[in-house]
């Protein structure tokens, strides 16, 4: 086991677009399982299956499930791993058939008794909240009415999509069993009042789960699983940092502590030890991390203006699965969108400036496909987890300002970025405009970070671009297809 090394530091403050605002006032919805849900990974490879023939992805996880290099392999079954049968008919709905990697590893460190800490990592779209979702739901106690409203499990995301999709994979993973109900502590809309939290699984942002214990309407007294995903970003981010450890703070002092995320910077994981006492880990260097059915690729534009209009060339393929541009502001993806939209082009954008209600309007629309591209900044670069997206742009390549107000590259964010396609074994093309020195170089030091190779696109012949693009996308579904079973 290892961990990163070479890390940059710094405040992660500009990575995330005000995620969370502890003033604001809290909503509490209680939701019980259902078979479906229109938010949640759960459903999002339900809903995928109706739209890609559910063997497209079958057959290809089953070859990657039985390569030891790969990170979905394992060799055991969820029924090996000593769940609850009840849990196992909901993987199974799911179409879940066989643990990744991360999953078979990390439940047994995180079913043991008595419960340990664990600090857990690997590359995006491998399954974490499962894996943290399944050690939840093994301890939360149903017996009673007076257990089922008590909070038992606490899992804090850095947005309230993040939060929203682990909700949904909650309700799909925990469908048949009885008396589970799942509170989301997210902020609300200024005209709501929060109520009571009477749920035995509470997942939130922490600002908003700050509020409500302070305001005594979510107990804290009976939880024993505190879980952070994307955990570096939750403990380095500036304003959320605070906020975790000040929940930490208000709970009792033998809970279970579980962090996860693809990426923990070495400043972070040295930080992370102390919030999760000697706990189990699972860890990573920093050259496995980027995922094989990822394509970078990379873009040469001239001059801001260049970006957008490569932008617009590349219109037809952003549509052809889902897409999600990544920009630096939210003032430059309104201003996208608006433009896009002005052009007759038919785009949404997600930023941190808008209403909670209005952002879950898009946050849907995007995963059922209603809406198709997508422009956002970082606030949903972590955890989204959408199976239809086939190709990310980062129109602004991800920077921090380092020591002596040095633009440098964001390493985590990157990975995070891309990792939005790919998925479970799936394949994606994630493409970074260059339009100056600063982000060559940029670009270049991602390169060397993740040692990955990001090729050059040539744009002086658009069609042979599409072509390219269009064949690397497909060339999944044309294996996929290929081996189809009869
Ligand atoms: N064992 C499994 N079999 C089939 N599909 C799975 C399995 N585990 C997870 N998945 C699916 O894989 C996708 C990615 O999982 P998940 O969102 O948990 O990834 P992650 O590791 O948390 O990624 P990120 O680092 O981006 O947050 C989801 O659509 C999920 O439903």
């Amino acid at each position: 086991m290892s961990t990163e090394n070479n890390e940059t530091g710094g405040s992660l403050a500009d990575r995330i677009t005000k995620p969370d605002e502890a003033s604001e006032p809290a909503t509490t919805t209680t939701d019980t399982p259902t078979k479906s849900s229109d938010d949640g990974a759960g459903t999002a490879l339900q809903g995928s299956a109706l739209q890609e023939p559910e063997y497209q992805v079958e057959v290809k996880l089953s070859d990657l499930q039985a390569d030891p290099n790969n990170p979905l392999y394992s060799v055991k079954s969820f029924e090996d791993l000593g769940l609850d049968p009840r849990i196992l008919k909901g993987l199974s709905a799911m179409s879940f058939r066989k643990p990744s990697k991360v999953q078979e590893r990390a439940l047994p460190l995180l079913m043991q008794n008595p419960p340990r800490n664990l600090v857990g990592q690997s590359q995006s779209g491998t399954g974490k909240t499962a894996a943290f979702v399944l050690n939840v739901l093994s301890r939360v106690d149903l017996s009673t009415e007076e257990m089922q409203a008590t909070p038992q499990a606490l899992i804090l995301a850095p947005t309230r999509e993040l939060a929203r999709q682990i909700v949904g994979v909650i309700q799909s993973m925990g469908q048949f069993l009885d008396g589970l109900s799942i509170g989301t502590a997210v902020p609300a809309d200024a005209s709501a009042r929060p109520t009571r939290m009477t749920a035995a699984v509470v997942v939130g942002t922490p600002g908003t789960v700050q509020d409500m214990v302070k305001r005594r309407i979510l107990n804290p007294t009976r939880l024993k699983v505190l879980v952070l995903d994307e955990a570096d970003n939750m403990l380095d981010q500036q304003g959320l940092g605070d906020q975790c450890i000040r929940v930490k703070a208000m709970l009792p002092r033998t809970i279970q502590v579980v962090l996860f995320s693809a990426t923990f910077p070495a400043h972070v994981h040295r930080y992370a030890a102390k919030f999760a006492p000697d706990a189990n880990e699972i860890t990573l260097h920093h050259e496995e991390l980027t995922v094989e059915g990822i394509k970078q690729l990379y873009m040469d534009c001239n001059s801001d203006e260049e970006k957008y209009s490569n932008l617009v060339q590349l219109y037809g393929l952003l549509t052809v699965g889902s897409s999600i541009i990544f920009v630096k502001t939210r003032a430059s993806a309104v201003e996208i969108e608006k433009r896009m939209t002005a052009e007759g082009h038919t785009v949404a954008s997600l930023t941190g400036g808008i209403e909670g209600s209005q952002r879950d309007a898009v946050i849907d629309a995007f995963r059922n496909g209603e809406a198709k591209v997508l422009i956002t900044t970082n606030v949903l670069a972590r955890g989204i987890d959408v199976s239809t997206v086939s190709l990310v742009v980062n129109y602004d390549i991800p920077e921090i300002m380092g020591p002596n107000r040095k633009r440098e590259p964001d390493y985590q964010t990157y990975l995070h970025r891309i990792g939005r396609t790919g998925r479970f074994g799936r394949i994606g093309v994630a493409i970074s405009f260059v339009s100056n020195r600063e982000e060559w170089d940029m670009l270049r030091q991602i390169q060397q970070h993740f040692s990955c190779q990001i090729d050059r696109i040539d744009t002086s012949d658009w069609d042979e671009v599409e072509r390219m693009i269009k064949r690397t996308i497909k060339n999944s579904r044309a294996q996929a297809q290929f081996a189809k079973p009869q």
